[in-house]
């Protein structure tokens, strides 16, 4: 009887049944592929069960994706989901798994005309640099004058984290007391647990037949995840319906003007105001404060931790980077957003990808060094057009988040440079610093950090 199976025994009958089903589907796959012979572009043997319903073509090289990019940018430009993007992004109501179309113009209009418009980055400045700074402060304080090692991953994710959320809701530095530090870490913990999950190889998106098998009980662990990501996403909207009703209580009694709009005001008043006869309902919002968070928070963490790790691994670089800023800035006060736009081109000199085109040695000198010096006096940008650099993509869908992510990017690292010598503890070795991005290597990223300015300057 069923019942009194082990789950051993279960298991055993599950791959037993799977293994049969798989022979059996091979021979039909071999009797197929004779009558009829795709010309396919040229890879490893596919493996005919997989290959039927997961073809999947890679382009490393920038030729082959500027074919796919630009020439047929439109053919390209939807995303197939899979059984977590589905769940995660409430059936695809979201931007990045929405199909392209009219839903998803309308929604990318509203990313990149309201949400992260270059007006609303720039009115974020001053929380972005608060929380920079809190990031430096809190290193140099910790490291004792540069005798105990700090866990700069931690600081790195913890104000990028703040910086999206502030940016979000508003809110004053998350940070500043332990409970509210503990809210960021909640975000922070939603957001791996979702990537961890988007990370997995699921069976059943690749031979739905075996959907049921679920060997790695990722349902489970989907409904648990979403579960709480939607608890927190919709709170975040509740509790800003509710300040807005308040603000505009105060606004018809006193005639008093709302403060600096944030992103979730922006998504709530584009619903009543909107005049163009189209709306967001509140799960398609909520699926855009999803967006912002996944795509916005770990994506910019990651890239800075590399670049950190690169130059902690690298400090011949990083002096000469620190000469650089010495002579166009000086130490006397710290360096300006607007100063960084000015001397160093968005992203081209500090920006390094892991990306097979961007280590293709037909492209690149050294492709596997950390040499940022390649890019001087080099044309090529980050924003779409060169396809031999693509960090953020290109074309249609091309991130939308660009913008936010060179202005954070740039400044950590530019404000790290300048305000901090950063040396590697004795535990650590330049070769554990490697690839910290692709093999998402966590605390791993340690540091010594000793002031290099007046402490008064970074300290409040
Ligand atoms: C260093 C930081 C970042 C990197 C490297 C990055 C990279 C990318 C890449 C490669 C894509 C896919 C582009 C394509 O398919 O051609 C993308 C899409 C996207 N990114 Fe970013 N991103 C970063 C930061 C951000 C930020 C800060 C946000 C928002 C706050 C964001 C929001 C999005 C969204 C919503 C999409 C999907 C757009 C669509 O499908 O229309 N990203 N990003």
């Amino acid at each position: 009887m069923e019942s009194q199976w082990t789950s051993v025994e279960k298991q055993v009958w599950t791959t037993v049944l799977a293994l049969s089903l798989t022979l059996f589907l091979i021979i039909v796959r071999r009797g197929r592929k004779t009558s009829k012979n795709y010309r396919m572009p040229p890879g490893p043997w596919g493996f005919p069960v997989l290959a039927r319903r997961a073809s999947v073509v890679v382009a490393s090289s920038s030729k082959v994706a500027e074919e796919f990019l630009k020439a047929n940018d439109r053919v390209w430009a939807s995303r197939p989901p899979g059984t977590v993007t589905k769940v995660l992004s409430y059936n695809c109501s979201d931007l990045i798994c929405a199909f392209y179309g009219s839903r998803w113009r309308y929604a990318r209009k509203i990313f990149m005309v309201e949400l992260l418009s270059a007006r609303r980055i720039s009115s974020f400045q001053a929380a972005r640099k608060q929380e920079i700074l809190r990031a430096i402060n809190d290193a140099i304080t910790g490291s004792c004058s540069g005798t105990v090692p700090v866990q700069l991953d931690i600081l790195i994710r913890r104000s990028t984290t703040n910086i999206v959320m502030r940016m979000l809701m508003n809110e004053q530095s998350l940070t500043k007391s332990p409970d509210e530090r503990k809210i960021s870490d909640d975000f922070h913990q939603a957001v791996k647990d979702g990537l961890q999950l988007l990370e997995t190889f699921y069976v059943g998106d690749f031979i739905p037949w075996l959907d049921w098998v679920d060997p790695q009980g990722l349902k489970k662990k989907l409904s648990a995840v979403s579960k709480k990501c939607d608890t927190m996403w919709q709170g975040i909207l509740d509790d800003h319906k509710r300040k807005l009703e308040a603000a505009r209580g105060d606004q018809a009694t006193d005639g008093s003007k709302n403060e600096e709009q944030d992103i979730v005001d922006a998504l709530l008043t584009r619903l009543v105001d909107d005049d163009d006869g189209e709306n967001l309902t509140e799960v398609e919002m909520k699926a855009l404060i999803m967006n912002i968070i996944f795509a916005g928070t770990d994506t910019t963490s990651s890239t800075l931790q590399a670049l950190l790790g690169e130059l902690l691994r690298n400090p011949g670089i990083m002096e000469k980077a620190q000469a650089e800023m010495d002579s166009v800035v000086g130490r006397k006060r710290l360096v300006e957003d607007e100063i960084l736009g000015y001397e160093i081109p968005a992203g081209t000199t500090l920006f390094v990808n892991l990306h097979a085109i961007h280590r293709d040695p037909a492209l690149y000198e050294r492709p596997l060094d950390f040499y940022p010096e390649r890019f001087l006096g080099s044309e090529k940008d980050v924003h779409g057009f060169d396809f031999d650099l693509l960090p953020f993509g290109a074309g249609r869908r091309m991130c939308p988040g660009k913008g936010l992510a060179l202005a954070v990017v740039l400044y950590i690292v530019a404000l790290f440079i300048q305000t901090c010598d950063l040396r590697l503890p004795e535990n650590l070795k330049p070769e554990d610093l490697t690839d910290l991005i692709a093999l998402r290597r966590n605390s791993l990223l340690q540091a010594l950090v000793n002031p290099r300015i007046p402490k008064d300057l970074v300290m409040f």
